[in-house]
């Protein structure tokens, strides 16, 4: 089964997956397909800001326009997804059960969470092909039994509020007309399906749905990913509303497994793969997550821990990625430590910088925690990329962080984090936002020297500053093409906006200089 791009495979060890069914390269598209269901995310403040039930822009939760029919918050009356069939205009049936509206503890009263698995059960009325594909979809029911905390959270926040709620509520042959098969056992299930499958989209308009798709969710996981997917968030034509385009980031062979990644690019093998373990319920063992080097970045290298005589210049690496009791051996001495001691270690670095990155990091507080981390850390450790990608945004920014030194720290940094994010991503699956940000603050301070004076406090002639010019051209290329498939998605085309300002503002520049690019 499949089409002329992918075909479907089954394994013991992955379930279903999906292999190359040609030799694909970079822009092929694998496939698009529209959404079997999505549903509303709850806002961060829900308190203040819910998303309408129709269209999910974000409405202020004190101004009180309701659904004439079940009362959840809306923007309007009017608005046209209140009458969706397959979203709202099915649901509203179910949540007019409850019809009264409140304004105090709304967060707990209208749990938009939950819609997205009442959605689901409703497939069973609105769409039987949508239900069937729904249900072959994996839920890992098998790891979650009572007592996890996956079921107790699911139990809590989603089966109960719905059952007693609403479905408990509604007449006897509505529930029979709509949720002929209904339980909590049932709802367990699809809370499980969307904790396993569903992917999230970023509207426009800062709200965010989960959504569910038949063959886009049978995808495997890799920590090198070889796709990237796109959404249709531009709402112009609504038979595409949400439809998922995978496309090809890096030349696949026939018959390679075709990959998506299911966790975080920028954390180390232990993060990555604890969180695939918790969430996904398998133990990744990809290339990435096999070689204790991490495809030769040492991002989550530490150095020498060292004995009574303190340590030596060499690195600690874990002697066995895969597995979790591991120990971490010093590349040069004899010097071993073990994987819990290096993991509370890092959780506690993490929680350091999260902090600073929290408290709007300046420089001084981002040199000091990076000062104080790079004692114990690989300089390219993922806890250092993270405060260094913040450095470079301030380098050359900010009056006091001018001078050429900075800038030659600046350009140094911005080359070491571009080859790590190169050789984690080298298709910008994942990481093209992170990749334009570097190689436009490359581009600017390359430029930024070309105008400093020299040390004698002449300007620098055309054949001085030619090659730091033509860096400063390759690099805002390359920061422009990272965001080639980003420019529809609020974020990246911001930052497009952004690098091609400085685009235009360069060619003026040497336009001015006379310099030819
Ligand atoms: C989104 S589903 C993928 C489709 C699923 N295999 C199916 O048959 O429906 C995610 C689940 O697939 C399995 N899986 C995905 N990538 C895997 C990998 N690299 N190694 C082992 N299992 C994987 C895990 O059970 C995971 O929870």
């Amino acid at each position: 089964m499949g089409n002329n791009e992918y075909e479907i495979r089954k394994s013991e060890e992955l379930g279903r997956y999906l292999v190359a069914a040609r030799d694909l390269t970079p822009d092929d598209v694998v496939l698009t397909e529209l959404p079997l269901v999505y549903g509303p995310k709850s806002m961060p403040d829900p308190e203040a800001l819910m998303p309408c039930v129709g269209c999910y822009k974000p409405i202020f939760t004190d101004v009180g326009e309701r659904c004439s029919r079940c009362g959840w918050p809306v923007c309007s009356g009017n608005c046209p997804g209140l009458k969706d069939p397959l979203h709202h205009g099915v649901e509203c049936e179910i949540l007019s059960a409850r019809p009264e509206c409140v304004l105090d503890n709304m967060a707990d009263y209208y749990r938009h969470d939950a819609l997205l698995p009442l959605r689901c059960a409703l497939l069973q009325y609105t769409d039987d092909d949508k239900w069937k594909k729904l249900l072959e979809l994996q839920s890992h029911m098998e790891c979650r039994v009572p007592g996890t905390d996956a079921y107790d959270e699911a139990d809590e926040f989603t089966v109960k509020y719905l059952m007693n709620v609403f479905i408990n509520k509604i007449d006897k042959n509505v529930k029979n007309k709509y949720l002929n098969l209904i339980s909590g056992e049932l709802l367990h299930k699809i809370c499980g399906i969307i904790d396993t499958n569903a992917l999230e989209i970023r509207l426009p308009n800062g709200s965010e749905l989960n959504a569910l798709y038949a063959t886009t969710c049978m995808m495997e996981h890799s920590c090198v990913p070889n796709t990237k997917h796109l959404f249709n968030t531009s709402g112009k034509d609504v038979k595409d509303k949400y439809k998922i385009t995978v496309k090809v980031v890096v030349p696949i062979n026939k018959g390679d497994h075709v990959a998506t990644m299911y966790s975080h690019a920028l954390w180390g093998t232990q993060a990555r793969r604890q969180h695939l373990k918790d969430t996904k319920y398998f133990s990744c063992k990809c290339i990435r997550c096999s070689d204790p080097t991490e495809l030769g970045t040492y991002l989550s290298a530490m150095k020498c821990f060292g004995d009574d005589k303190g340590p030596c210049d060499g690195i600690h690496l874990p002697e066995d990625p895969l597995d979790e009791e591991t120990d971490w051996a010093c590349n040069k001495c004899t010097v071993k430590v073990n994987n819990s001691q290096i993991n509370i270690l890092i959780s506690e670095m993490g929680e350091e910088v999260e902090n600073v990155q929290m408290m709007g990091g300046s420089v001084n507080m981002l040199e000091n925690i990076l000062c104080r981390l790079s004692t114990f850390l690989h300089p390219n450790h993922y806890h250092l990329y993270s405060i260094k990608h913040s450095l470079i945004q301030l380098y050359g920014r900010q009056s006091s962080y001018m001078s050429e030194e900075i800038l030659d720290k600046k350009i140094k940094m911005c080359k070491d984090l571009i080859f790590i994010t190169k050789t984690l991503d080298p298709g910008n699956a994942r990481l093209s936002l992170y990749s334009a940000i570097l190689h436009h603050e490359l581009h600017s301070a390359l430029v930024l020297k070309s105008k400093k004076a020299t040390k004698d406090g002449s300007l620098r002639t055309v054949d001085e500053i030619r090659p730091l010019i033509d860096e400063a051209k390759l690099s805002i290329e390359a920061a422009l093409s990272s965001l080639k498939d980003d420019v529809e998605e609020t974020s990246g085309k911001k930052l497009h906006e952004v690098i091609e300002k400085s685009r235009l503002d360069f060619v003026n520049y040497c336009e001015s200089k006379n310099i030819n690019i």
